[in-house]
């Protein structure tokens, strides 16, 4: 088994898979984090304090992963077609494990990859799962989404794990619009949190903002099951009440007064919603879809204040539920 990117989550993904006896190679872009991974058997940068299974070799070298039965691609959104593009064609199935929606282009994950290789089947794996957790062999669910049902249910069993539960489904375009979507919502309501407007604030946000996330998903032809599954509605729960969210802790420090490029100047690890955001807007805008708390993020992210932003949401008109 391949695993490209060894940020938090690649690492606890690889975790996974030596869990399950799979002989792992883990690809890092920066030679010093293969080096500390080989020497230490642990990524103390992004996953400190969980030892590596001895099946995890780490490797600077693309060619090293191409053949491997299956690749789990676990960059930032935004590298993924740039690191695909440098890994060799040999057809075999892309699982990918990131979240966002590629700036420029519009287009989701999957078919940024289908492009660069068109050979390879084409999967998603998403859901409320935190890396650290994941490492740690606590329990988790998954949606593993594959185009081919045979394909999918075949990688559904291999990267099963006693602690690892993924559940097939054949709605990639859900899947992975769901994980996008939660990262721009979990900076908002980070906001609220940080700004303490209030529990019911938090709640009213999560309901509206699954409600965005469903008018978008729908019009780009994810189905409304997948969206209320554990890769839409499982993780926005997930992400929208926790400072271990990344995204959510990056709204918590917006809320409290913090400008966000500051904040985000100052994080080594990858905040999804933060690039997601505005791409999200100019994407639904493009297809007349209403996502107001993508809106709001959008200002927030570029500096508005938050009494202004959470002013004109409320202010909006009022409309049927
Ligand atoms: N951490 C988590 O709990 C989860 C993360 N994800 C998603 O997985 C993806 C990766 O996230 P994490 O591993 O948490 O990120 P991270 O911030 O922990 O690590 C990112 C890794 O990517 C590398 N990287 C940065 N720029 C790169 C580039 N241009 N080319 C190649 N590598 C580059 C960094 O050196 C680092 O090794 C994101 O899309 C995230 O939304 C999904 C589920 C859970
Ligand atoms: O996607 C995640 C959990 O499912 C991780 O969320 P953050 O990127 O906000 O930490």
């Amino acid at each position: 088994m391949g695993v490209i990117g060894a940020g938090a989550w690649g690492t606890a993904l690889a975790q996974v898979a030596a869990a399950n006896g799979h002989h792992v190679r883990l690809w890092a872009r920066d030679p010093a984090l293969v080096a500390a991974i080989n020497e230490r058997q642990e990524n103390a940068a992004y996953l400190p304090g969980i030892a590596l299974s001895p099946l995890i070799r780490a490797t600077g070298d693309l060619t090293h992963v191409a053949t491997a039965e299956a690749n789990l691609i676990v960059t930032p959104a935004q590298a993924m077609r740039a690191v695909l593009a440098v890994l060799p064609q040999h057809g075999q199935p892309l699982i990918l494990c990131c979240k966002g929606i590629e700036a420029g282009s519009h287009l989701l994950m999957s078919e940024v990859a289908q492009a660069v290789h068109p050979t390879s089947p084409v999967m998603v794996l998403s859901g409320p799962t935190f890396a650290a957790e994941v490492a740690r062999g606590l329990p988790t669910a998954v949606t593993l989404a594959a185009a081919d049902e045979a394909t999918g249910r075949a990688l559904t069993a291999r990267i099963a794990a006693p602690h690892f539960r993924p559940y097939a489904s054949n709605d990639v375009i859900g899947a992975e619009i769901g994980g996008a979507v939660k990262n721009v919502l979990a900076i908002a309501c980070g906001v609220i949190a940080g700004a303490e407007l209030g529990e019911n604030a938090r709640a009213a946000l999560i309901a509206r903002g699954f409600a965005e996330m469903t008018r978008f998903g729908l019009a780009k032809g994810a189905r409304a099951e997948t969206l209320a599954g554990l890769s839409g509605l499982g993780d926005l729960v997930l992400t929208c009440s926790s400072t271990a969210s990344r995204n959510f802790s990056l709204g918590v420090g917006i809320g409290r007064g913090e400008q966000a490029a500051a904040l985000l100047a100052n994080r080594r690890t990858v905040a999804e919603g933060a690039h997601t955001a505005p791409v999200l807007r100019d994407a639904a805008r493009a297809i007349d879809v209403e996502m107001p708390i993508t809106e709001a993020v959008c200002r927030l992210l570029a500096g508005d204040a938050v009494r202004d932003v959470i002013g004109a949401l409320l202010a909006r008109p009022l409309r049927g539920e």
